[in-house]
């Protein structure tokens, strides 16, 4: 699926220039430095077989930045029955969900970079654009590498997460400026924090859900589900929380939802400490028993559907809510490739790099 194989880590302190900047001539010509664009999610196996999902289940929960235990506390934990248990219980998760292309957070990811190259360059801006996933293939260094040996002197980050998080935004920032620390001829850098009530986020998300209630009916309550995160993340100030609830106050607002007509709750717990609460699937169980049949859900934590939604959600916590006596369950899909939604990411894009000296193409 990739077209290069992965970059490896520098054998020396420095990666090595492409040869544009190390001509043996001086001075070398005046080089026009070009200007990239680096979309990063978090990363998915390369395949869904138990030794995939290990690898990279190992790389993600190394990070300190996701698991705030003592090393020499967490790693007998991880490499005994986490990684012994959880790859083989996901196979089959992942297999359900498997597209042709891979994984599909990575085929999205993909399909939206190739939306926004095609707009920029219809658009006549000469801008590169690269995929890089923070765990698993293809790497950030794989991506900052295909940019920096482009010429892009000038690198725009944008995580595609909506929210901050210190588990997913931060820990991408801490990467793209590890790898631009192994670069002699560093770029110029920019990192777009979050966009959780950023128009650009909000109103293609909300034609969707509109269009989808002009289709099938307006349910009795919208569930807007996020992905969660340990308490104890919040009580230490990380914001996503606070972003979550602003996230889906905005996204009500733009759909005229009074505040009996939705609710936010919090999916994807991981391991016995507490997590943002309310919890999904306990949540709608209890809803269908009080008697609220018809609910949609939709995940406005995500751009792109993956394991957390097209499993958790759309199988996992559907059957748990019809199960209790739910009548009609629509999980409504993330943005992924939608039209609207890569015009609104290539205006997001256009508006960050303002000022740089992009070329026209
Ligand atoms: C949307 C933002 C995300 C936050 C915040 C987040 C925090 C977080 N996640 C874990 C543990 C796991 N997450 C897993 C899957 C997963 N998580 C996100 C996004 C966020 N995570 C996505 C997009 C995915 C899907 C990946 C895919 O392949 O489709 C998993 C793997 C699946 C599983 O084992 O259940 C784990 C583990 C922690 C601990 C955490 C914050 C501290
Ligand atoms: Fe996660
Ligand atoms: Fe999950």
């Amino acid at each position: 699926m990739l077209s290069a194989p992965e970059a490896p880590e520098p054998r020396g302190r420095y990666w090595p220039e492409p040869a544009p900047t190390r001509l043996k001539v001086w001075p070398a010509p005046f080089k026009v430095g070009k200007v990239g664009v680096l979309l990063v999610n978090l990363g998915t196996p390369d395949e869904p077989t138990a030794p995939a999902i290990r690898r990279y289940l190992r790389e993600f929960l190394s990070d300190p930045r996701v698991i705030e235990i003592p090393k020499f506390v967490w790693w007998p934990i991880l490499n005994g029955p986490i990684l012994l248990a959880r790859p083989k219980k996901l196979v089959h998760r992942y297999e359900g969900i498997w597209m042709e292309g891979g994984s599909p957070l990575l085929v999205y990811t993909e399909r939206q970079a190739a939306g926004v190259r095609a707009r920029l360059k219809a658009r006549g801006l000469e801008v590169e654009v690269a995929v890089g996933m923070r765990y698993g293939k293809p790497s950030i260094r794989h991506a900052m590498m295909q940019l920096h040996n482009a010429g892009c002197e000038y690198i725009l980050t944008l995580p595609l997460y909506p929210q901050y998080s210190s588990s997913t935004t931060a820990t991408v920032i801490d990467e793209v400026t590890r790898v631009a620390s192994h670069l002699r001829d560093q770029p110029a850098m920019r990192f777009v924090k979050r966009f959780h009530v950023d128009p650009l986020y909000i109103n293609p998300l909300a034609d969707k859900i509109g269009a989808h209630w002009a289709e099938h009916g307006k349910p009795q309550k919208l569930v807007m589900s996020f992905h969660g995160l340990p308490q104890r993340c919040t009580k230490l100030g990380d914001p996503y929380c606070r972003d979550s609830y602003e996230t889906a106050a905005a996204l009500a607002a733009k759909l005229g939802l009074a505040d009996d007509e939705y609710l936010v709750t919090f999916q994807s717990r991981f391991g016995p400490a507490a997590w943002l609460q309310p919890y999904t699937e306990p949540t709608l169980e209890n809803l269908a028993k009080s008697g609220v049949t018809r609910i949609d859900v939709v995940c406005p934590g995500f751009v792109a559907d993956c394991l957390e939604t097209l499993e958790e959600i759309s199988i996992e916590v559907r059957e748990t809510f019809m199960n209790a006596g739910g009548e009609r369950f629509n999980y409504i899909e993330c943005l992924n490739d939608d039209a609207p939604w890569l015009d609104a990411l290539t205006d997001m894009v256009q508006r960050e790099l303002s000022g740089w000296p992009i070329r026209p193409d």
